[in-house]
């Protein structure tokens, strides 16, 4: 399907002469826009999303549920979603390489009425949607994969889903739980999910799921690894999108790996994202995080102890913190990621080969990194087309000069303006 490519360039990342200070603000979290936009689709009157993630991740989304009859109109920083509505014919829908997409939206085509083929990047057809799509088919959903279990795929809408109780495997991908538990309102007997398999990643994901469920109206409920949900009419007049804290990861570091501090505008006092766990990370490592009104500030020192940190429930945090525990002064080890193989690119393959190849010793274990920091030089760091990787190359070339970051607009996947925002904040040293 056509859509647009991320540019091949590179982008050489500024080095911090000494500590840094400064002051971001990141856009809206990529996880709460396209779930808010999903449950929107969902709803039965209009929903005005407020202050929404614009990435390509999130226009896709929006493209989708334009594709299922859906509409949105964009006032000043706002979004307004219109649900979407029966329609006959074909549609397609891009995926790109967005999880939230590719599992989010099968769904909602097999709720409505209209043949929906859905592609997207080579990447994406390398992910994990297998036990998704089966569950999705024993709840009833028509859905032709060619056996492939993966893109691209046809799911033929019949009008509606009986729902109803269905086993899931969700070890690979919390976001197929979280696929079942959006939808869950609109099938007609609602939804009862009884995991199987390992536990899911990305604990905090699944929270945020069952929160906004609720703010829209629904009433889910979990008992340990049964989820139920049942039949509900949805409808929010308005939401407001939180700053995305995991997009805040490497503005958090800088001020772990050069010392000084960095302070994020408005950084929710309670929130289900899994990046408010950066605050005890840098508890952790040596450095304060203080939470305001208005944001949290980091201070640090540049000295950062080798940890062991167990990254399964925040494992999309990985990058970042792996470039960083590179300047640690003793070895690291993280643990319980195996799933982020089945990320935008086998994350942990690729950390292992770039961080490796700019100096560091780090290899890649069953399920996570080990990290042995030498000391490092430039080069180019190859980015795999993942956003999360451009952040982790920024952080390396704090300290080290001539980071060459390959393809840096892949960045816009989640943050569009992240380089200028960083070249800002770490071209703003102090003394
Ligand atoms: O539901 C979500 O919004 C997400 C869930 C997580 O996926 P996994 O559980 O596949 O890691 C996370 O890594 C991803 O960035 C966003
Ligand atoms: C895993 C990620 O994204 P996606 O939503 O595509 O799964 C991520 O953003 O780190």
């Amino acid at each position: 399907m056509p859509e647009a490519t991320a540019q091949q360039d590179t982008w050489t990342a500024p080095v911090a002469d000494g500590p840094v200070n400064g002051r971001v603000r990141v856009p809206g979290s990529k996880s709460i826009t396209n779930r808010a936009y999903v449950l929107a689709a969902l709803a039965g009157s209009p929903t005005l999303v407020r202050d929404p993630l614009v990435s390509r991740d999130t226009r896709l989304m929006l493209a989708a549920i334009g594709a299922l009859g859906g509409g949105h109109a964009e006032t000043g920083a706002d979004v307004r979603v219109t649900p979407v509505s029966a329609g006959r014919g074909t549609a397609g829908i891009a995926l790109g390489n967005a999880g939230t997409v590719a599992r989010f939206t099968p769904a909602l085509a097999a709720l409505g009425t209209r043949e929906v083929r859905f592609d997207g990047d080579e990447a994406i057809r390398r992910r994990p949607l297998a036990p998704l799509l089966g569950a999705l088919t024993g709840l009833g959903a028509d859905i032709d994969d060619g056996g492939r279990g993966a893109p691209p795929f046809t799911v033929r809408g019949r009008g509606g889903l009986r729902g109803g109780a269905v086993e899931l495997d969700s070890s690979a991908s919390s976001q197929f739980l979280s696929a079942l538990l959006l939808a869950g309102p609109g099938f007609g007997e609602g939804v009862t999910v009884r995991l199987v398999g390992g536990a899911p990643p990305s604990e905090p994901h699944i929270a945020m799921t069952l929160d906004l469920l609720r703010r829209f109206g629904a009433a889910p409920e979990r008992d340990g690894s049964r989820f139920h949900v049942p039949a509900a009419d949805l409808a929010l007049a308005e939401y407001v999108v939180e700053p995305d804290l995991s997009t805040a990861a490497p503005f958090v570091v800088a001020a772990l790996a050069a010392g000084g501090s960095t302070h994020v505008e408005g950084w929710p006092a309670e929130t289900t994202q899994p990046g408010d766990w950066l605050r005890s990370l840098v508890t952790e490592l040596g450095g304060s995080a203080e939470l305001g009104p208005d944001g949290l500030t980091v201070t640090g020192t540049g000295e950062i102890p080798g940890v062991s940190l167990d990254l399964h429930e925040v494992g999309e945090l990985t990058p970042v913190v792996a470039a960083l525990l590179c300047f640690a002064d003793g070895p690291s080890e993280i643990s319980g990621v195996a799933h982020l193989r089945g990320h935008e690119t086998d994350r942990l393959a690729a950390l292992a080969a770039e961080l490796s190849a700019l100096g560091a010793n780090v290899t890649d274990t069953a399920d996570g990194l080990r990290i042995i920091p030498a000391p490092m030089r430039g080069g180019t760091f190859h980015t795999y087309d993942d956003h999360r990787l451009v952040m982790a190359g920024a952080v390396l070339g704090l300290r080290i000069p001539g980071v060459l970051v390959e393809n840096p607009a892949t960045v816009g996947k989640t943050f569009p303006g992240f380089v200028s925002a960083w070249d800002t904040l770490v071209t703003r040293t102090s003394d």
